[in-house]
């Protein structure tokens, strides 16, 4: 405790514990010591809390959950403390106060908040619910649907829709603890009862059940198997029902049930690790830092579906831009679709089209002119995936770029050193896979070739960060990480339809599992003409298929031409309106179960001689996921990524893996690799031809030495690439 000034009536708390001020043991203990010392010294007549500089806090210390120590202090208590202090207790919100940060600030008689601040309770999503009677008293405050909303989703709001919901009670653009200490000895002497949320009583809706029904309805329907948002749920509603303190109960007993569960284990083994991935090589990035990037010019060249969304995640991110395209058509017609969507995201900014700016050419402008290229500092070169044309560009950046420019290639599966080899600097040829719709998804995978400097790799991770998406650096292999995991996922959900599955019934098990959308409504998404033009680019299928080849095999193991036969048939999915399901229209979202893709596997099966039978829902998803996973021990053996932590943010951020279960590598730690092993054994003696079905080495090591914790994984390698 402290005061604002000498002889000041004002006593000021301070939450001190960079960089965010979470709410460590030792926080709370101060805080709780703060208190009391302040509540006794009689020349004391107000308290205000703040948090050091310019955050007031992020909340719960989330490394103390999983520590021993971890019920030596609970903070509930202490924000009861703060509410029945004889004295006012104003919280002075500067930065961020999120989770048990709110919650003592709720404790607090009255909140202030800078206009630029932004409050929350995302405890959700990191599998737990706030547990300092956050859940009893946001509700009293602003009523139960706002209170719902924000603790269901944990979305952090604005201090001005803070204002407005009465979260705070005022709103200030110049310096908060001066105004916070002013409110503090305004309020002197006020009477405190009204200002206690506990007392207050929850307000009534015109029908509170209906509403209830409903929004429990609408909350199970997000969560698909995630547990929390269904908890946090019921302890609002508990709110609605009981008494205060019977609804803390309540909200103590779902707490705990969530914090011992494997779900809040897996979200917040997620949340470090998505952190921990972010921070690789960016100490490598040439100097100045951030600031420089923003005032950089960058280009990028093609303005197909991908370019378009990487130049409006440029523009947003406020990095001038400079698209180019091969001829007037493309480029008008790339430049409707870019200033369409930022039209889009402009709408859903505070300040629109104005904070964008993208109407101001040097912002954003859209050329033929090849040789604009050679003043930029950075090439994103997002061309359709054809080796021979991106070879043939990058000869020619190679000769127009300044020295020092980066050139990156957008591309999934790509040789990178190939493409680095029709130019003179492979140095700093860079690999940016970005996810489709590139201004919405938050992965970039950057993968680094044979030759790419430690400083190019470390720029990229730059730009990454700069639009705010998570970067994650992979080596040189076909399909990287994230897609070459893939294949034996989707190449498994094939196969199960020849042996007498369907898509429907491979989706929904996937989905169950908590997939956003199983692999066949995502082919259908993505179009399956795109694997079929890289199927024959391999010579897989199509012409250049010897004469005589087996239907069902390639290169001595089975293959499944049925993805080329409903190609074949010009079914390419959403956009012909068929593919593996049926759509309203060509361009239709909405997936019906084909009858004619029923039989047409019935006949396929027939004609090959297959027995259909019924393939249960743990066959589906131990298939599916466990080659997914032994990929993944495979390409950790190879050294093509330097964690388990990287796939896992791959996966969570760039393939809809369902967080809660922590990424793929994750979620194999938790059923445990002596059980991946036996089933990986056991699929691939069924199904022999199958190569990714046969236990990956690492796999095998990991249960030999005895199961180890995924923390440990990698110390049982030797080799690993100097670049990662
Ligand atoms: C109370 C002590 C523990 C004892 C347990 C006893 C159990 C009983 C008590 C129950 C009380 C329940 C109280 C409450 O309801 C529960 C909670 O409050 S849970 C926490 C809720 N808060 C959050 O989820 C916020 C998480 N953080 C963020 O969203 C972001 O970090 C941010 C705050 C918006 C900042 O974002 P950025 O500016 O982008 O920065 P970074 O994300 O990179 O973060 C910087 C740095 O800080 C680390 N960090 C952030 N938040 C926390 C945190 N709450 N606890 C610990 N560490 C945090 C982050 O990891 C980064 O560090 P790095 O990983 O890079 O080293």
């Amino acid at each position: 405790m402290e005061r604002y000034a000498r002889s000041s009536a004002v006593a000021v708390i301070r939450l001190r514990n960079p960089p965010v001020n979470a709410l460590s043991v030792e926080v709370l203990q101060a805080l709780e010591d703060g208190l009391k010392k302040a509540e006794a010294d009689p020349s004391v007549k107000a308290i205000m809390i703040c948090g050091e500089n310019g955050k007031f806090s992020a909340g719960a210390d989330i490394r103390g959950f999983s520590t021993p120590k971890r019920h030596r202090v609970a903070l509930g208590p202490i924000v009861s403390l703060i509410e029945s202090s004889e004295k006012p207790v104003v919280a002075a919100i500067e930065g961020i106060a999120l989770g048990g940060g709110l919650e003592v600030a709720l404790g607090c008689h009255y909140r202030l908040a800078h206009v630029k601040a932004q409050m929350g309770l995302p405890e959700v999503t990191i599998g737990l619910l706030p547990g300092a009677e956050g859940t009893q008293r946001l509700p009293r405050l602003i009523g139960v649907p706002a209170a719902l909303d924000m603790i269901t989703t944990g979305k952090h709001i604005p201090a001005t829709e803070a204002l407005k919901l009465g979260l705070v009670d005022e709103i200030v653009e110049e310096n908060t603890i001066e105004a916070a200490i002013r409110l503090a000895n305004k309020v002197i002497g006020q009477p405190l009862g009204p200002r206690r949320l506990s007392l207050k009583p929850v307000p009534k809706l015109p029908n509170t059940d209906a509403f209830l029904r409903e929004a429990l309805a609408k909350v199970k329907k997000q969560a698909r198997g995630f547990l929390a948002p269904e908890l946090c749920f019921q302890a609002v509603k508990a709110a609605t029902e009981r008494p205060f303190a019977e609804g803390v109960r309540r909200e103590r007993e779902l707490f705990q049930r969530l914090l011992s569960s494997e779900q809040a284990r897996a979200l917040q083994y997620a949340f470090f690790a998505e952190r921990a991935v972010s921070r690789d090589h960016l100490s490598l990035a040439p100097s100045p830092l951030p600031g420089t990037l923003l005032s950089d010019v960058y280009i990028y060249t093609g303005l197909g579906t991908m370019g378009q969304g990487i130049a409006t995640s440029l523009v947003k991110a406020k990095i001038p831009v400079v698209a180019l395209e091969q001829d007037l058509e493309y480029l008008n017609k790339g430049r409707k679709a870019v200033m369409g969507l930022l039209e889009r995201e402009a709408m859903k900014m505070e300040g629109g089209a104005q904070t964008l700016d993208f109407h101001n050419p040097a912002r954003l402008q859209f050329t033929v002119d090849f040789d604009l290229l050679s003043d930029v500092d950075l090439v994103i070169e997002a061309v359709f995936e054809d080796m021979a044309l991106k070879k043939e560009i990058f000869h020619k950046l190679s000769k127009i770029c300044k020295p020092g420019a980066l050139l990156c290639t957008n591309t999934s599966a790509l040789n990178i050193d190939e493409i680095a080899s029709a130019t003179s600097r492979p140095q700093q040829v860079i690999g940016t896979h970005f996810f489709s719709p590139a201004h919405v998804m938050r992965l970039l995978e950057i993968i680094y070739g044979r030759h790419t400097s430690p400083t190019a790799i470390a720029t990229a991770m730059q730009l990454a960060k700069a639009l705010k998406k998570v970067g994650v650096v992979v080596g040189n292999c076909f399909g990287f990480v994230g897609n070459r995991m893939m294949f034996p996922y989707v190449e498994q959900a094939v196969f199960l339809l020849e042996e007498g599955s369907r898509p429907e019934a491979v989706d929904q098990a996937l989905e169950d599992f908590g997939f956003k959308i199983g692999p066949f409504r995502m082919s259908d998404l993505a179009g399956l003409d795109v694997g079929w033009r890289s199927r024959k680019g391999q010579g897989l299928t199509g012409p250049s298929l010897p004469a005589g080849t087996a239907a069902r095999q390639r290169h001595g193991q089975r293959y499944s031409p049925l993805p080329d036969l409903l190609c074949e048939r010009g079914r390419f999915g959403q956009k012909t309106g068929k593919g593996w399901y049926q759509y309203e229209k060509a361009g239709g979202r909405t997936a019906v179960p084909d009858p004619w893709l029923h039989s047409f596997l019935s006949q396929y099966r027939d004609s090959h001689g297959i027995k259909t039978r019924y393939i249960d829902q743990e066959e589906i998803l131990e298939r599916c996921l466990f080659s997914l996973i032994n990929e993944g021990f495979a390409i950790l053996a190879e050294g093509i990524a330097s964690a388990p932590e990287h796939l896992d943010v791959i996966y969570i951020n760039g393939y809809g893996w369902p967080k809660h279960r922590g990424g793929p590598m994750f979620y194999a730690s938790t059923v445990g690799l002596p059980h991946v092993l036996a089933k990986l054994q056991k699929y691939s003696e069924a199904h022999p031809d199958v190569p990714k079905l046969r236990p990956s080495a690492f796999l095998k090591k990991l249960v030999a030495a005895g199961n180890p914790p995924l923390k440990e994984w990698m110390s049982y390698l030797s080799r690993q690439s100097p670049k990662l």
